[in-house]
């Protein structure tokens, strides 16, 4: 089934407006591919480094260009629950690459942040330019090129994308993202959000917050929340870089590894040496994109996407916009329930039916490209599945469940949660940005009302504290952009903004900043493009200036004369301290040349 005609339309405008870039981006990756089996073209004492330590055995096999030699590019650490099960998963690699007669080696590791525990410190304002650093961490590894396909070990979220923009910028390769799945349930999200906010308001201790806190993020996984990291296994799935069901099985069980070791096996399958070659440069192309960002919408995905998947897409060549992802939100509808758009997460979402009945749903009704090249083959209909272990301890694909399995998480595309998806781009005189309204009710979709200005989430705290946070009013909280500060994540501002908004106060937020993927009920127009210290709007907005937030209409707008604010000087921010200490100095370069964030606010293009 061909897609609905107006997703059919935004993909072509991708494609046309994506020429100049996407077409020497193919050459460059044929060209690379036609060297054959890179190690071939390495000297004696380049390929003797590169298998010193491989057994008499393989180094034989990879002396030849018969044997297929995979690279494993691995996040472990065990700072990211999510990716602390990556431990174990090399050995295991090697175990099923022996058995399929090819050889699997680490090719290199690459830094990961987990964004839980720098949110609200200053680590956060290393957050977003790790996604460039681990795109370029990844790269040294690949450089070695003895490798012919390669698995990435990431989950989280700047990792998954900058371990895309890699499998890209490689693209001449094959690619397969393996994932470690979501750690199992705990306490429930929204529980534990409102201990939070008791906590804020000194109606509970920190021990009760530290023990609500322990018993939601309690072991292995991934969070269970549907922010940034799970939008990303559910981006990996939809664009074909998963086996098909690898998303959401938790770690340390059976069906997990042996989707392990079955990734392993295909990405040794669908090498140059083989029949069925795959590289990922050729297999993700315009429709890919546009099936992620479809995704996005009609779960309620991460607001991160509007930044990462810009970068991600334009390592192919490919040059997606906040105006392709609105309108995108036009017309697919939000299918997906989990926290912070509902109450319930990502193992209730799997056992719902997940990403199998997902993928169905939306391609039942033209929602998705179906005739796209994925790690598994042709097609996304191959997706429409829920995975099973057989009895032999391999991976059984069973037909996806044609009802939802609890229509309050997932919903039928006939009976959806909302008729447009997710994601709005706003656009004024402010400038652009973009709001999650999936998790916002619709009697919040429109405030007007004063601006209160910030340079620093601190600031808001230390008023909230004071409770000068009185009335109706909208937090300006500026110079947290890119070239700024980095772009942090300013999350904490959820549970104050939540405690005056349960309270009857209409409140939002405007930032040059990010939300995590986890934040929700607060409407937020975040991301405002041009930033504060690139002379933005935003920059010249003061408190008391009525604010209009109305993303039913997709508007930002300070409602002052226009002669009048124009004439207003640029607010200037002491960012001295954000310029040292816990490694922020080492990113002084980063600040400097950082893209603006409707570019995806990447340091590796313009
Ligand atoms: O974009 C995201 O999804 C967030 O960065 C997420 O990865 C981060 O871990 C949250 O900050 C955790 O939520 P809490 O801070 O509420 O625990
Ligand atoms: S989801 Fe966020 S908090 Fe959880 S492990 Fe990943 S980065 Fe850390």
């Amino acid at each position: 089934m061909s897609a609905d005609k107006r997703i059919e339309a935004i993909t072509a405008r991708i494609v046309e407006r994506s020429k100049p870039y996407r077409q020497p981006y193919l050459d460059r990756v044929r060209a690379a591919a036609s060297q054959g089996v890179h190690r071939a073209v390495l000297s004696c004492g380049n390929l003797a480094h590169g298998f010193a330590v491989c057994s008499p055995a393989e180094k034989d096999a990879l002396a030849g260009d018969r044997v297929p030699n995979l690279g494993i590019i691995t996040s472990y650490n065990d700072m990211l629950s999510a990716h602390q099960p990556f431990e174990t998963y090399p050995a295991l690699i090697r175990e099923a690459a022996r058995e399929a007669g090819g050889v699997a080696q680490v090719a290199g590791g690459v830094p990961a942040m987990c964004d839980g525990v720098t949110q609200g410190q200053p680590g956060m304002e290393l957050s977003l330019f790790s996604r460039d650093l681990i795109a370029m961490s990844a790269g040294i590894g690949l450089s070695h090129n003895m490798f012919d396909s390669v698995v990435y070990l990431g989950v989280c979220d700047k990792i998954v994308p900058g371990l895309t923009i890699a499998a890209l910028t490689f693209g001449h390769l094959p690619a397969i993202f393996i994932p470690a799945g979501p750690m199992t349930t705990g306490l429930p999200n929204d529980e534990k959000a409102r201990v939070r906010q008791l906590y804020a308001e000194g109606k509970a201790g920190r021990a009760e917050l530290l023990e609500a806190e322990s018993k939601s993020y309690h072991g292995p996984g991934t969070c269970t929340f549907y922010g940034t990291a799970n939008s990303n296994q559910m981006l990996m799935e939809i664009m074909g870089f998963h086996m098909p069901g690898a998303s959401f099985i938790n770690p340390g069980t059976p069906l997990r590894d042996a989707l392990t070791k079955e990734a392993t096996k295909r990405a040794l399958a669908i090498t140059a040496q083989g029949n069925e070659f795959t590289p990922a440069g050729e297999m993700i192309d315009e429709r890919s994109i546009v099936n992620g960002v479809v995704g996005l919408h009609a779960t309620g995905g991460s607001t991160n996407h509007t930044l990462h998947l810009l970068a991600m897409a334009r390592a192919a060549g490919i040059l997606l916009t906040w105006k392709d992802i609105s309108e995108l939100s036009d017309t697919v509808p939000l299918l997906a329930r989990v926290y912070p758009n509902g109450l319930s997460d990502v193992n209730h979402f799997h056992a719902a039916g997940g990403m199998g009945f997902l993928i169905q749903e939306l391609l039942k009704h033209g929602m998705l490209h179906d005739d796209v090249r994925t790690v598994f083959g042709q097609g996304l209909q191959a997706y429409t599945i829920d995975p099973k272990l057989s009895e032999t301890g391999t991976v059984l694909r069973e037909p996806a469940p044609k009802v939802s399995h609890d229509p309050k998480i997932l919903a039928n595309i006939e009976t959806p949660f909302q008729a447009t998806g997710g994601l709005k781009m706003l656009t004024g005189n402010i400038g652009s940005a973009v709001i999650k309204i999936s998790a916002v009710k619709p009697e919040r979709h429109v405030i007007e009302a004063p601006a209160k200005v910030f340079h620093d989430q601190q600031e808001l705290n230390v008023a909230f504290k004071a409770g000068e946070l009185t009335g109706d009013f909208i937090a300006v909280v500026r110079f947290q952009g890119p070239k700024a500060n980095g772009m942090p994540e300013l999350h904490k501002l959820t549970t104050v903004l939540g405690i005056l908004q349960d309270r009857g106060q209409r409140v939002a937020l405007l930032t040059d900043g990010r939300m995590s993927g986890a934040s929700g009920k607060v409407p937020a127009a975040i991301h405002v493009t041009p930033e504060a210290v690139d002379n933005g709007p935003i920059g010249r907005i003061r408190t008391g200036d009525i604010i209009r937030l109305d993303a039913a209409h997709g508007t930002i707008e300070v409602l002052v004369d226009a002669a009048e604010f124009a004439a207003r000087p640029q607010a200037t921010a002491d960012l001295s301290g954000n310029e040292f200490g816990m490694g922020r100095e080492l990113f002084a370069p980063f600040r400097a040349i950082a893209g603006p964030a409707d570019h995806g606010a990447s340091v590796l293009f313009a």
